[in-house]
């Protein structure tokens, strides 16, 4: 059976696809016209190309040397880098240069190809040396060809152009969707840059670019005016026989075929459980089709990067669900335009874009207004304006209005019209609001077991399907198809799934998400933080009581242990398992525009190791200026004993927090583990029961049970505890222990924030 790291490689090569299987390195050969595989390095004849090869898990091909690289095609965009990842879920096309091949193919059989249309003289030329570098970059900085669009950099790519007019482009792109660092383009071929389409052509030079004949070799381009970029804005849409399956293989959608053109509105209606949000859900590339293809965009190919998608597609969510209610309007959009920027956008950019969509929203009396201190068509506005920010290319909206007055509706489908205008912007729209269709361009109407019924002018539709009203059409759209005909079986051999985006340990975002973490901390609420603080204060204060003695040797210190860590390890617990799942739907909108897991549980986690620093110096300081610390040790002063263990018990809590956040699908599920943790923590900490056996190995994963270890050796608690109470070897005095079990509280905490990381990322890309 395939396992992870047993993978085929599916090649295409002209009707047939052939299979390579992942046992050994197989060549590719180009003999004239021909392309063959072979089983070894010199299974000539003819020119050897390069070779596909299997490396954990995955398949690359390996050119042998850029000229070769450059005759190739694969999947249809020119291979530019001498190691090219291969998607190993889809059949991969290989062919020579600009031609598709022909016939079946099959190892050791010759091909019928095309031969490549230059002449070989002219094929390996370069832009000469001197030739000029053409910078891309964002509209307002000091680019040759500027783009404007948030995602671009100042400096986002350079381009240097051949004697045949081919661009050499070097720089972060997108080519038949898929990611390359640098390609050779020709004229009319389109490549992505940040999430803009943009068409290679001499118009964007200049207009005086002077392409020579081809044959007489390179020569310079002569750089003209700058001028604004004539890349494409607002993606075109295509679906073609696009089905997905669900559970017990009923269709979600049935055979969908769509075309919507840049800079459309489009109103997707039906009853409940047609498939709307199926079909939102394809277009965001997290529900696969499995028939029939999506495109977006011109000539990006049908295997889009997840990443790009990401970039392109932006997808405003139902009700308030993606806003903080504590952050002001502006706040909201500024840390939003920031996530949608590129690393070196300035703050004045960022402020005038946001400024700009307080202004088109007419929002900009409301600036200064806490989103949960606004109307609902308010929050709604704000949670277009959080998108908007990002000058989305294609928006989608779930349920815009529902929940509105009459009225606040019609003014948001009104204002979504207007989107589209300023923003170049195609806007998709599902609804159950039928009265307001008079907005849109197109209206897709998808009846039960996801069938498009009809697609056009909002006018035509109900003409087409013979119905008087939209409300009669809903009920004649519920019924169909009749009970029976929903459920289908999928021909063999589509399962497709999916191309999630890969885990990816980037920090981008983090200084944003850092701030506004820290002001949602800090807008708790005064008695939330009063809480904050009196709790370890008062259990401080338990701790002092439980003996006069403090920490000095006396066999009543395990008490005085015993309270400190379960408050330093309740204390950190309660402070981040409700975070995540609270902030779910708003975190899971980060992600959707390309900010990782990582930086978003980091963010939290080192937030509250803030304020776990100064609760930790409450409890050390309380208890210092009350009872008496025990005799140095290890070369650590007592306080810094105390306090450092404290810290962390509370640190390894949070971190433990933070994970049964990620994991719980509702705060209730959250409250039933953080209960469970709580209680484990103090029942199984050291000093209620004797833990001896696997259950003495198994709890050492406790930060109450490690915390106190810690502080148990630094103090020799076994040494003079009472003969009649049993000894834990975990409690032996040693600086090498002591260091040890430290060590155990930080790889706690760093085990489950890195745990917590994983989670999202799998919660966010099932
Ligand atoms: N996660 C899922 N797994 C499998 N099937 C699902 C899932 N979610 C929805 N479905 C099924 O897919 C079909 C289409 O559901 P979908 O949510 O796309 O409809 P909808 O038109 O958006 O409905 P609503 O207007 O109520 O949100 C329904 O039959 C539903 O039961």
């Amino acid at each position: 059976m395939e396992t992870r790291n047993d993978p085929v490689l599916v090649l295409n090569l002209g009707a047939a696809d052939i299979t390579l299987p992942a046992d050994d390195v197989h060549y590719l050969f180009q003999d004239g016209p021909l392309l063959r595989i072979g089983r070894t390095a010199d299974d000539g004849p003819g020119q050897r190309l390069g070779h596909f090869v299997p490396m954990l898990g995955r398949w690359y091909f390996h050119a042998d040397n850029v000229p070769a690289a450059r005759v190739l095609r694969i999947d249809g965009g020119p291979v530019t880098n001498v190691r090219q990842k291969l998607d190993r879920d889809r059949p991969t096309s290989i062919g020579l240069l600009s031609s598709a091949p022909t016939g079946p193919f099959h190892p050791r059989t010759p091909l019928e190809v095309e031969a490549p249309r230059l002449p070989a003289k002219i094929r390996d030329d370069k832009p000469s040396r001197g030739a000029r570098r053409y910078v891309i970059g964002r509209t307002g900085t000091h680019a040759d060809i500027s783009i404007d669009d948030p995602l671009v950099r100042a400096r986002h790519a350079t381009v240097r152009v051949d004697g045949l007019g081919r661009w050499w482009i070097s720089g972060e792109l997108y080519v038949g969707g898929v990611r390359q660092m640098s390609a050779t383009l020709s004229e009319g071929e389109v490549f992505v840059i940040g999430q803009t389409a943009v068409t290679v052509s001499a118009e964007l030079l200049g207009g005086t670019a002077r392409m020579p004949d081809p044959v007489a070799g390179v020569r310079e381009v002569v750089p003209g005016a700058r001028r604004p970029s004539t890349a494409e804005t607002g993606l075109s849409v295509r679906l073609d026989g696009v089905t997905v399956y669900g559970h017990q293989n009923r269709k979600r959608l049935d055979n969908v075929t769509i075309s919507i053109d840049p800079g459309q509105v489009v109103a997707v209606v039906g009853p409940s459980g047609a498939g709307k949000s199926s079909l939102i859900k394809v277009l965001m590339g997290e529900l696969a089709e499995q028939q029939g293809t999506v495109q977006l965009g011109p000539g990006n190919g049908l295997r889009t990067d997840p990443e790009l998608r990401r970039r392109q597609v932006r997808y405003v969510p139902q009700g308030d669900d993606g806003l903080f209610g504590t952050l002001t309007v502006r706040e909201t959009l500024t840390y939003a335009a920031r996530l949608r920027a590129a690393a070196d956008t300035s703050a004045a950019e960022v402020k005038d874009r946001v400024a700009q969509v307080l202004d088109r929203l007419g929002l900009d009396q409301l600036g200064d207004h806490p989103v949960d201190d606004i109307s609902g068509g308010q929050k709604r506005r704000v949670s277009i304006g959080t998108e908007l920010v990002g000058d989305p290319q294609l928006l989608l909206l779930d349920e815009p209005t529902s929940g509105l007055d009459p009225g606040k509706d019609r003014d948001i489908m009104r204002s979504l019209r207007e989107v589209a205008a300023t923003y170049h912007c195609t806007v998709i729209i599902v609804t159950h609001a039928t009265e307001h269709l008079g907005y849109v361009d197109k209206v897709v109407t998808i009846g039960r077991g996801g069938r498009v019924r009809d697609a056009g002018p909002p006018g035509s539709v109900l003409a087409t399907l013979r119905q008087p009203t939209w409300a009669d059409l809903m009920v004649e759209l519920d019924q169909d198809p009749k009970p029976g005909n929903q459920r289908n079986t999928p021909p063999p051999g589509i399962t497709r799934t999916r191309s999630a985006p890969p885990l990816r340990w980037k920090l981008t975002g983090l200084p944003t998400l850092l701030h506004r973490q820290l002001m949602l901390t800090a807008r708790r609420g005064r008695g939330t933080l009063a809480v904050l603080f009196l709790v370890p204060l008062i259990c401080t204060g338990l701790a002092v009581a439980a003996s006069d003695g403090g920490l000095r040797p006396s066999a009543a210190i395990g008490s005085v242990l015993s309270i400190l860590v379960t408050v330093a390890a309740l204390t950190g617990a309660s402070l981040t398992y409700p975070d995540i799942v609270n902030d779910e739907g708003k975190l899971h909108r980060d992600f959707r525009v390309g900010v990782e897991a990582l930086p978003i549980a980091l963010s939290k986690a080192l937030v509250f190791t803030g304020v776990c620093a100064v609760l930790a110096g409450v409890v050390s300081v309380e208890f210092t200026l009350l009872r008496d610390l025990p005799p140095d040790a290890y070369g650590l002063p007592p306080f810094g004993m105390l306090y450092a263990v404290v810290l962390l018990t509370m640190l390894a809590s949070m971190g433990a927090g933070l994970f049964i956040s990620a994991c719980s699908p509702s705060l209730e599920r959250a409250v039933t583990w953080s209960t469970l943790l709580a209680v484990l923590q103090v029942a199984l900490s050291g000093t209620l029961f004797h833990l001896d056996g696997v259950l003495g190995i198994v709890t050492r994963i406790l930060p109450a049970r490690l915390g106190l270890a810690a502080m148990a050796s630094y103090t020799d608690f076994n040494s003079y505890r009472g003969p009649a109470l049993y000894t834990d070897a975990l409690w032996n005095a040693g600086a090498t222990r002591f260091w040890l079990l430290v060590f155990g509280l930080v790889l706690t905490l760093a085990v489950a924030v890195w745990a917590s990381v994983l989670v999202l990322h799998r919660r966010w890309t099932r």
